[in-house]
């Protein structure tokens, strides 16, 4: 099997899709807030740079906090999600992190409105369409938001918090329990709506989807290049100890029209 797979890789039958955006001192963070800690932006220091600092090397020290730019939440970032076995970066089973993935394009509504939020409804008016979601799967909310590439407009903060895309309140226990997927991905600067600080149960993705033990996924980007259904995503998180999550270069294999 692998060596057709390999073959189908060399020949583009399978074509790899990068769904991550570009680390640098820009790339949009998480804004909390002001009485919680934040996370700091990314920071490259040049280390040396084929110069009398290292003559024939060119490398440099990085930071940042651990959900920045593309990145993998592990369940042990949220308090729900805290006491599972095996919940962070470094523990989570690794069979866990290639899956396939469903596309629920709602781009056209996200122009509508900013705060647009995914309901059940409108996935279960997807599921009419393609298929009912398989369990194992992700599922993956295609915004196009990822096309701001402003980072003022991607964040798009107002007096009264960001406003964002996102999946409604009852989504992810829906996604966790009813449809049993393996976690939820977004474009947008984290996995819930910008305004879900204010939702009744905060936070409802990260709460819901942690508190079942599942996966999540944000900043994603090349949702429009990916199939409603039929692709694999590649999700290792950098394997940091205790880790709550992690940048990490998320991937998709499509087979080529
Ligand atoms: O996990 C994240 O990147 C994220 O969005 C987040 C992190 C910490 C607190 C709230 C949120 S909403
Ligand atoms: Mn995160």
């Amino acid at each position: 099997m692998l060596k057709a797979f390999a073959d189908a890789l060399q020949s583009g039958a399978i074509r790899v899709i990068d769904l991550s955006q570009t680390l640098h001192a820009r790339t949009p963070i998480i804004p909390l807030p002001p009485q919680y800690g934040q996370t700091a932006p990314f920071r490259l220091e040049e280390i040396s740079n084929f110069d009398e600092r290292g003559p024939a090397w060119y490398w440099n020290n990085i930071s940042c906090g651990e959900h920045t730019g593309t990145h993998f939440d592990a369940p042990i970032h949220w308090i729900t999600g805290r006491d599972y076995p095996n919940n962070a970066t470094d523990t989570i089973d690794v069979q866990k992190l290639i899956a396939p993935a469903c596309v629920i394009d709602v781009s056209a509504e996200v122009r509508e409105s900013a705060d647009y939020l995914l309901t059940i409804e409108r996935v279960e008016q997807w599921e009419a369409e393609h298929g009912r979601i398989p369990a194992g799967s992700w599922v993956l909310m295609r915004t196009d938001w990822s096309q701001r590439t402003d980072p003022d407009a991607f964040l798009n903060v107002k007096e009264d918090g960001a406003h964002t895309p996102g999946g409604h309140p009852d989504l992810p226990n829906f996604l966790a329990r009813e449809r049993e997927v393996i976690g939820w991905g977004t474009e947008g600067v984290g996995t819930d709506a910008g305004q879900a600080y204010a939702f009744a149960q905060p936070f409802p993705c990260h709460s819901n989807m942690h508190g079942n033990n599942k996966f999540g996924l944000a900043s994603l980007v090349n949702l429009d290049k990916l199939p409603a259904t039929g692709a694999l995503l590649i999700t290792p998180p950098l394997k940091i100890r205790r880790g709550s999550g992690s940048p990490c270069r998320v991937l998709a294999l499509v087979e080529a029209a």
